[in-house]
């Protein structure tokens, strides 16, 4: 017989790497015992990571095997999909999912409750989850992991609330990276298919200093290849009418010139960081745009990181090699790199993504103390509405079978 669905929290201390392999190894503690007889599969961001480096490191496609497309070439949200298909077909007794709502647009996320739940009749599952509000609605068998000892309790239903991390300022860094000019990006009538498919089409698109945009639209409609045409990471943008920081794309800047002026954080950053870096020293890195750290920071940088250190409550962690922190913690020390150069141009693509309900509080404040007190443009992709985030303009990439159009919707001025 089916044993009942379970949902676990699990703050961004906890080491969950280590505990789904407790689990997957068969040594499940406590309530979870009963596991160790049976096959488990994983459904999450890092399973997926190891099979996108599977089919790099081979050459070959192992989880699309229909659509012989690999992982790697799927948008974020559409790998997720095809991922699910995978584990289904490998037929295990139970599926530990984890943050399963991470990446996936609104009308998904209700498709996968759906599925998640009709799966539940058959197959028993564990849900792992960061934020209260992401367990799902069926599951009545709650409980919390707080620490590495792993140790399982009931859920308290009380939801805490947690004060400002900020005494309304934010670390002063160094020197600022000044942009004289009044308009970052200007996108006139971009398009950019992939293999002849249509991505997005005539995209109009001028974002100016001091405004706070989010990105909106559903999985696979272009609006990690938007953020990737101003970065400078793709080579589309080549040919077509952008200007960032008033420079026509392909005038002759340079890729550092560019990476200078912004500041970014994906979470698909996380498999760029393979060497053993300490915490500190990947913050540090945000000073010089690079993957590692290959200059010697100077006193008042390390000073800096310092303090953000202690703000997001990791000055413990601060000799610990990258690696060896949790998804949560990783992505919050990225932010934190995104940020600490203070940069005209701030990219936040997904940033509460895999974050408790501490650190998401954390990043939204942090967020709204940056438009607040300072002149920094934010553009912020998110499939979630946070009520505690308003940003000033919206712009909606809707697909349509030419490739996606472009609407900007102002919310204030
Ligand atoms: N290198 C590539 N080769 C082929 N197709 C690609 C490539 N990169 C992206 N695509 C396709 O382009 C489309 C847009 O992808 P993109 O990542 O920009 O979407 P997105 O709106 O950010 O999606 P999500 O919300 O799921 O992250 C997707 O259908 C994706 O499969």
């Amino acid at each position: 017989m089916i044993k009942k669905p379970i949902a676990i929290l699990l703050k961004n201390n906890v080491d969950k790497t280590g505990f789904v392999s407790t689990i997957l190894s068969k040594k499940a503690p406590d309530i979870l015992k009963h596991f160790n007889n049976l096959k488990g599969f994983l459904f999450s961001d890092i399973a997926i990571e190891k099979f996108i480096e599977e089919e790099y490191r081979y050459d070959i496609v192992k989880v699309a095997s229909t659509s012989n497309k690999k992982l790697s070439d799927f948008s974020t949200g559409e790998r997720r999909k095809v991922f699910l298909k995978y584990c289904l077909n490998q037929q295990p007794d139970f599926i530990i999912f984890d943050s399963i709502f991470d990446h996936l647009d609104t009308d998904s996320q209700s498709e996968l409750s759906q599925n998640i739940k009709n799966i539940s009749n058959t197959i028993q599952i564990i849900q792992l989850a960061n934020r209260t509000t992401d367990i799902l609605n069926f599951i009545e068998h709650k409980y919390e992991i707080k620490d590495n000892t792993f140790q399982i309790q009931k859920l308290q239903n009380k939801q805490k609330s947690y004060s400002s991390h900020f005494k309304n300022k934010i670390p002063d860094t160094l020197k600022k990276i000044d942009y004289e000019g009044n308009t970052l990006v200007k996108f006139s009538n971009v398009c950019v298919n992939y293999n002849s498919k249509p991505i997005v089409k005539n995209i109009n698109w001028t974002v100016k200093k001091g405004e706070f945009w989010q990105l909106i639209g559903p999985n696979g409609s272009g609006k990690s290849t938007l953020l990737s045409l101003i970065t400078g990471e793709n080579p589309k943008a080549y040919g077509q009418d952008i200007r960032i920081f008033g420079h026509k794309k392909g005038s002759g800047e340079s890729i550092w010139d560019l990476k200078k002026r912004i500041g970014f954080f994906s979470t698909t950053l996380t498999e760029l960081f393979s060497r053993s870096q300490t915490l500190e020293h990947l913050i540090l890195s945000g000073y010089f745009d690079s993957i590692g750290l290959y200059k010697k920071p100077q006193k008042m940088q390390f000073y800096v990181v310092e303090q953000w250190l202690k703000i997001i409550h990791m000055a413990a962690y601060k000799n610990t090699p990258f690696l060896k922190l949790s998804l949560g913690q990783q992505r919050l020390a990225l932010i934190i790199r995104a940020i600490i150069k203070q940069p005209p141009l701030l990219i936040l693509d997904e940033p509460l993504e895999g974050l408790d309900d501490e650190n998401t509080t954390l990043v939204t404040q942090l967020i709204n103390l940056l438009i607040l007190k300072t002149e920094i443009t934010i553009l912020y992709v998110s499939h979630r509405v946070e009520p505690r985030l308003v940003p000033t303009t919206i712009f909606e990439l809707t697909p349509s079978i030419n490739g996606s159009l472009g609407r900007i919707i102002r919310i204030k001025d």
